[in-house]
């Protein structure tokens, strides 16, 4: 692992044990020894099955995870152990987007609301947070006078827009990014993955992009991290990864992606007869 201070993010031989009922029940260890790093303005994918352990380390990162072992560190400062106080603090700079834009958006604010709140909260004068709110809602393409609406006057991948301005507010340096487009339909998905493409070029935002779709991963991501039972069992650059995968259980992954062109099953169903004819050597 690169462990140089210019990494926006690194983890370190990290293990999360969750507790468990029960007067003789062991720690359940959701991850055992991740090391991962993040450079800036870089999109690592996480991918794995569901159960694999990739929302256990976006949690852990933002500080919402039980770290037994190990060290996360954010722009070379140790964070993996902070009190309440300095994570709030740190709260600008490391952001989320979660999977489900009808849950994470509070039903009861506007979408001006939603998005003046941590800036007020952080000491912008109101002026200043609204003309913020207008760059943002351009930012994500939406219209001005979506800051006069609540949440469910919006399509899901409009929602999902109003929360990655919310995680834009205070100019993150990395975003926790947890299935962001799962929940949309697929044009709306794309839609979606080219405006996150496109922040990150424009402010040089980091992303942690986790999810269970190699398509989203292969689109988004420079480098892909795969996970599996709480380890990371393959990891490089993501035409590597996606394309080349040492790894059998990335590979079997790969197989198991839906792909509907007839030209990518067609490859597919030849390099499973591979795979089981090397298997019964
Ligand atoms: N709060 C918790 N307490 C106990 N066990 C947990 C807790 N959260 C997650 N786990 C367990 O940790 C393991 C990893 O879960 P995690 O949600 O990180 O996986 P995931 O790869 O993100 O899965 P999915 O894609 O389904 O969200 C699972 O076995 C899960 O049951």
């Amino acid at each position: 692992m690169n462990t140089t201070p210019a990494n926006v993010l690194e983890v370190d031989g990290l293990v999360v044990a969750y507790a468990v009922k029960g007067r003789r029940a062991q720690p359940f260890r959701a991850l055992h020894g991740v090391s991962l790093d993040i450079r800036p303005g870089e999109t690592v994918g996480l991918v794995g099955e569901s159960g694999s352990g990739k929302t256990t380390l976006g949690r852990a990162v933002l500080g919402l995870a039980p770290v037994a072992e190990g060290e996360i560190r954010y722009a070379g400062r140790v964070i993996s152990r902070l009190s309440a106080r300095e994570r709030r603090a740190l709260s600008a700079e490391i952001q989320v987007v979660f999977q489900d834009p009808y849950t994470s958006l509070n039903p009861a604010m506007t979408v001006g609301d939603i998005l003046t709140e941590p800036l007020l909260v952080s000491g912008t004068a109101r002026a200043s947070a609204e003309e913020r709110v207008r760059g943002l809602l351009d930012q994500v393409r939406l219209p001005a006078d979506a800051a006069h609406r609540l949440p469910r006057e919006f399509s899901g991948g409009q929602r999902q827009r109003v929360a990655i301005a919310r995680a834009l507010c205070r100019e993150p340096r990395l975003i926790v990014c947890d299935e962001p487009v799962s929940a949309l339909d697929l044009s709306t998905q794309a839609r979606v993955l080219e405006l996150f493409v496109e922040i990150q070029e424009r402010t040089g935002v980091a992303y942690l992009f986790i999810t269970h779709d190699l398509s989203v991963v292969r689109c988004v991501s420079h480098r892909v991290a795969v996970m599996h039972r709480g380890r990371i069992v393959e990891s490089g650059e993501a035409t590597a990864v996606t394309g080349d995968p040492r790894d059998p259980y990335t590979r079997r992954l790969m197989l198991a992606a839906p792909v509907p062109d007839p030209e990518r099953q067609r490859e597919r169903r030849e390099r499973r007869r591979s795979l089981k004819a090397a298997a019964a050597e």
